[in-house]
């Protein structure tokens, strides 16, 4: 069931329309659905059933406490790429025996608060990294659970800025180099290995590279248990895509039965980090309609969301669907550019969308739960816009608007 659908012409988010929550809290702002949120999380714990699992919610896709909340609730996992967002998830109630820790860059401070948090797993992505935390977790006298993330380069098919499991990518340990790394990592006195782990890529549209990774991370594991290394885990990474035009991408039901029957016969607990497929589309951006402008080869739509507020159709050039809140028949219908006020010449939302506007329209950006708030910036000094969750017919404001005022608030004047 669709959480976001018209009713006597106006768009709803489940029971709340979308123009009462613009009147209420402005524009622009982020609007989601837990309902959705939650049926998406439900469908990947469901998907994996009886076999002893964890599903660690990929923070990144969208960090907001009372969402990090509602999944922790849930017996959510969480997977975390800094200490922020460490930090988040505790704030949020999480876990931290269910959150495992990836990332290339993961600083000695990032290392040591971990640490000291009792996180599930470090998803090691540099040899050094394995030395770091053998002494960090020595000088503390606990043992560092570690798995290491193999780089297995199989193309994700994917947009190349999202592609992660090619060799060319900075992402993970190359399968041989893995092997003496597990090696060392098994020798190091204060390290206990406990998985291995794989995240070849994210907006993935077909299972058939995920076989493929698994694959040659099971040969790899094969070696390892044949040298007496325990692998307990399976960390499969998240990016399983979503719709947001055509695409036609397995449902979680689907990718793990195709799992499962590539495992066979197995002992691991598996791990799943999905964050687009949970956030993506359980949420919108809700804009409003300043100006309309033409002149001799284009109409644009000059709306009041950015760049700044919604990254993605300027960085990837990604196409997220754009429609009217309050579809109208009463003016002639135009092909749009609809951009935003900042000074670039990419800040777009959408190009060449057929649409009936006049100024003050509504519209909603949607697919924007994943990677829409969380890449956001102040760039143009414009404060970030609200969030918002509709849970029925109840409307929390779960992150106020920021204060123009505090954009410069840490910053100094010279004496
Ligand atoms: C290590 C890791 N895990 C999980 C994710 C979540 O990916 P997605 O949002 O595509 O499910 C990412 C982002 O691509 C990632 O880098
Ligand atoms: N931010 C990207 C996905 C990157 C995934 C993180 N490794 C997007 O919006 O599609």
């Amino acid at each position: 069931m669709d959480h976001f659908n018209y009713r006597d012409g106006i768009l709803h988010v489940e029971d709340v329309p979308l123009s009462a929550i613009a009147e209420q809290h402005g524009t622009p702002c982020y609007v989601y659905s837990r309902a959705t949120l939650e049926r998406h999380w439900h469908a990947f714990d469901a998907a994996l059933g009886d076999c002893p699992h964890l599903v660690c919610y990929a923070v990144k896709a969208n960090s907001n406490i009372a969402i990090l909340n509602l999944l922790a609730r849930l017996g959510s996992g969480f997977d975390i790429v800094s200490v922020g967002e460490l930090e988040r998830v505790l704030a949020a109630g999480g876990d931290p025996s269910r959150v495992v820790f990836s990332g290339v860059g993961k600083r000695e401070d990032e290392l040591a608060r971990a640490l000291d948090t009792g996180i599930r797993c470090f998803n090691v992505e540099v040899a050094e990294e394995l030395d770091r935390l053998d002494r960090l977790a020595g000088e503390r006298g606990v043992k560092a659970p570690v798995s290491l993330r193999v780089n297995p380069d199989v193309d994700a098919g994917t947009h190349p800025y999202i592609s992660t499991g090619l060799s060319e990518n900075k992402f993970g340990i190359e399968v041989e180099e893995a092997l003496v790394q597990y090696r060392r990592a098994a020798r190091m006195p204060n390290l206990e290995v406990v998985g291995i782990d794989c995240h070849i890529g994210s907006q993935l549209t077909s299972s058939m590279p995920f076989i493929d990774a698994l694959d040659r991370v099971l040969a790899l594991v094969a070696r390892l248990r044949g040298e007496g290394i325990a692998i307990r885990h399976l960390d499969l990474g998240g990016g399983l895509g979503i719709r947001y035009r055509d695409e036609d991408p397995p449902h979680p039901t689907e990718y793990a039965e195709q799992l499962f029957r590539r495992l066979g016969r197995h002992d691991f607990e598996i791990l799943i980090e999905p964050g687009r497929a949970v956030a993506g589309n359980a949420g919108i951006l809700l804009t409003r309609l300043e100006y309309l402008k033409a002149n001799q080869t284009k109409h644009f739509a000059i709306v009041d969301a950015a760049m700044n507020d919604l990254l993605r159709p300027a960085l990837y050039g990604a196409w997220q669907e754009i429609v009217p809140v309050a579809p109208r028949n009463d003016v002639e219908s135009h092909s749009y550019d609809v951009v935003g006020p900042v000074c670039e010449t990419g800040d777009f939302l959408g190009k060449s969308r057929e649409l009936r506007l006049v100024p003050g329209d509504l519209l909603a950006v949607r697919s924007a739960g994943a990677y829409g708030f969380s890449m956001s910036s102040n760039y143009n000094s414009r404060p970030r816009p609200a969030e918002i969750l509709v849970d029925g017919s109840a409307v929390y404001l779960i992150r106020e608007r920021e204060n123009v005022a505090r954009l410069f608030a840490g910053e100094r004047l010279l004496p």
